[in-house]
């Protein structure tokens, strides 16, 4: 079974969740996901990450925690997802070459859209969250203990 390796940019802005859904003509069109790519051969992935957001949103971030990684089956391919917290950003994500929309989701509003399945794991730590930040006044990643979800 091939295995792609995968890395996606969780970026939080006032307590919410930014969820990007891929464009017509692009595998898996009309799915929700996480801006990020393929990582290349030999590539770091972080680095990876950075270039990847870059070619899609056009902004240079800061590339934090590893949030999740998890191996998912999709069809014939194993896609090996790896969600990375952004921690600075250049400028607010508002356009991407990959998608045809971009949204901010409070975490208990997650579920609301539908999701590529390999996302699944990162998408219910997110939605946890609401629990933490109900003892906590604002989420952020200085108060987000991914431990936790
Ligand atoms: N970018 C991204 N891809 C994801 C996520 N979840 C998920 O299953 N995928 C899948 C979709 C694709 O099969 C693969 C990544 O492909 P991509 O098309 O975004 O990557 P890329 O920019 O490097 O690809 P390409 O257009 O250069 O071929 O991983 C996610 O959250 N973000």
């Amino acid at each position: 079974m091939t295995k792609l390796q995968v890395v996606a940019a969780v970026f939080i802005r006032d307590g919410n969740v930014l969820g990007c859904r891929r464009a017509p003509g692009r595998v898996a069109a009309g799915q929700w996901e996480f801006p990020g790519g393929k990582v290349e051969p030999g590539e770091d992935p972080r680095f990876a990450l950075q270039r990847e957001v870059a070619e899609e949103l056009g902004i240079d971030v800061t590339v934090g925690d590893l949030l999740d990684r998890t191996p998912t089956a999709v069809g014939e391919l194993t896609i090996d997802l790896a969600c990375y917290g952004i921690t600075e950003y250049s400028l607010e994500p508002i356009a991407s070459s990959d998608h045809d929309a971009l949204s901010w989701f409070a975490p208990e509003d997650v579920f609301a859209v539908s999701w590529a399945k390999p996302d699944l794991p990162m998408v219910r730590k997110i939605a946890a969250w609401r629990m933490w930040r109900s003892q906590n006044s604002a989420v952020s990643f200085e108060n987000v203990d991914p431990s936790r979800a």
